[in-house]
């Protein structure tokens, strides 16, 4: 589940041969490995077409052209470079190609079942143009299948970028572990089903590189987990209080109450100024439900220490109310979202001195709320990826962030950071991230640790949504738990 940055893949790289595996030896596995993904694809007897670059990826490409001519493909070679010009293992391997080698550039694409794209992968140093990029739009304008060797070209594999123009692969084979571009949009989007393939790179080297990116995957989080005990019991669990906005606007703060509830929060309180408490009162039932009219009220409510956990933010409005609200409420364990966040409008400094005093926060902007609250900040906002923008914005809050989307990127002030890639399209709905707030709070409310809460809730809201499938609304999400809970719980050998 590490993924490793170009740059750290080649220390994996160099760390491995220098303790004596030749480079040679780990070009033949790679090539093996896109070999064997290229016959599960296609047929023996298909035509293939591969095309290799001036660097290693190409000589993944020419052991992949022998390995398949080899075993019944009909498999022709085009070279985007000088041969003469190839260096190292790559002219290694291509000494070990008997076949004709064609000029890439004028490549024809008739006739050819599949194309192996074996033109960049980590070594990609800049923007394609003129004859690459020129080669790269007429692969993509054949619309062929093409299976990509470690990354599309031209995807940036630190940061999922297109640099000037990018392979659509229908199939990519990476090595040892995925980079982040493989998960960052739009990177993955260029990528299709992405296989991982083992060529024989020892795993210590992992201790060396210590990577500090990760996929957002049970194993990431699973052991601080909390699964609930026999001899348990609901004060045991935490209280979590959700923090509602007017009358007109209660329906987020129910969803997220919900789903702390069901995420195991042990209860959960809705406070909520006294005009909107029957409309919350009707609406819920295990929710317990509290005037609250300003942050007055809240502190007086907050003076029971056993109310652990907090979630501000969804319907409870832009302004100073939303601030005084947090100020009442910054020593607990707390989740930010939505309004709370835009309260805080290029005042990040501002927010960050009041949750300094938080055993554990998170905040879950989307997009736009995050370049709301780090308006001011180019060094934040202008860094090269998501991934960076979500790790410096979190160093710079103190607190967890969620930056939220497609690729949802989870980051935490000491820099460790996790991408996921578990969310269906159909997940983009009214009250989605209100549910994620809710589901957050109420892992936090059980004592998680915030990063852990943070990366494990938008797991479980990633496969709750495609628990619910498309067509989904918010409010199947809180549903669509309980399945999803049985087999994590299963998975963690918990009584289900
Ligand atoms: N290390 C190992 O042992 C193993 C490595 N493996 C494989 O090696 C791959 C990495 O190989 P790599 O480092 O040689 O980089 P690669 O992606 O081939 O590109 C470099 C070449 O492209 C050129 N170039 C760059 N950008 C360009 C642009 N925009 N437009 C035009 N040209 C551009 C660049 O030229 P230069 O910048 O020097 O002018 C250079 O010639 C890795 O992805 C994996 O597949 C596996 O076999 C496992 C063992
Ligand atoms: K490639």
């Amino acid at each position: 589940m590490e993924l490793l940055t170009p740059d750290e893949m080649g220390r994996a790289d160099a760390f491995t041969i220098a303790n004596g595996v030749p480079g040679a030896v780990l070009m033949e596995r790679a090539g093996l490995a896109v070999a064997r993904v290229a016959a599960q694809a296609s047929g023996v007897g298909s035509r293939v077409l591969v095309l290799c670059g001036p660097g290693n990826n190409g000589g993944d490409g020419f052991v992949a052209a022998r390995l398949l001519a080899g075993t019944g493909y009909r498999v022709r070679l085009a070279l985007l470079g000088a041969r003469d010009k190839l260096r190292g293992d790559a002219a290694i391997m291509a000494g070990r190609w008997d076949g004709p080698v064609e000029p890439a550039a004028g490549a024809s694409f008739e006739d050819v079942d599949l194309v192996v794209d074996a033109l960049f992968g980590a070594g990609l140093a800049r923007d394609l143009d003129g004859e690459a990029r020129a080669l790269v739009e007429r692969v993509n304008e054949s619309g062929l299948p093409v299976l990509a060797v470690d990354l599309p070209s031209g995807i940036d594999g630190a940061t999922g970028a297109v640099r000037g123009a990018a392979i659509r692969a229908r199939w990519s084979v990476t090595f040892f572990r995925p980079k982040p571009g493989h998960l960052l949009l739009p990177g993955r989007l260029h990528g299709g089903a992405l296989t991982v393939a083992e060529i024989g790179i020892n795993p210590a080297v992992l201790d060396e590189i210590k990577p500090r990116a990760f996929e957002d995957v049970p194993a990431l989080w699973e052991r601080h987990f909390p699964v609930p005990r026999t001899d348990g019991h609901k004060y045991m669990r935490g209280h979590l209080v959700a923090v509602s906005g007017p009358a007109q606007a209660t329906g987020a703060t129910r969803l997220t109450a919900r789903a702390a509830l069901r995420a195991g929060a042990g209860l959960v309180t809705v406070a909520c100024p006294a005009p909107a408490l029957p409309i919350h009162a009707a609406n819920l039932s295990a929710i317990m439900v509290r005037p609250v009219d300003d942050a007055a009220d809240l502190a007086r409510l907050l003076a029971d220490r056993r109310l652990t956990t907090l979630v501000i933010g969804p319907g409870v409005g832009v302004g100073q109310g939303a601030r005084d609200r947090l100020v009442a409420c910054a020593d607990r364990r707390l989740v930010l979202d939505a309004d709370l966040i835009t309260s805080f409008k290029g005042d990040v400094d501002t927010l960050a001195g009041l949750i300094k005093g938080s055993p554990a926060a998170i905040a879950t902007p989307h997009d736009g709320e995050f370049a709301r609250l780090f308006d001011g900040c180019p060094d934040i906002l202008g860094a090269p990826s998501k991934l960076e923008r979500a790790r410096a914005g979190a160093a710079r809050l103190g607190a967890v962030i969620v930056l939220k989307g497609p690729d949802t990127v989870i980051a935490a002030p000491d820099g460790r950071a996790a991408i996921a890639a578990n969310a269906p399209p159909w997940l983009a709905t009214a009250g989605a991230g209100d549910v994620l707030a809710g589901i957050a709070g109420g892992l936090l409310a059980q004592g998680m640790p915030a990063f852990e809460a943070a990366a494990g809730a938008v797991w479980l809201h990633g496969e709750a949504a495609q628990e619910a499938g498309p067509g989904l609304v918010a409010d199947d999400l809180v549903d669509a738990l309980r399945p999803v809970y049985r087999r994590l719980f299963a998975r963690l050998g918990a009584p289900v």
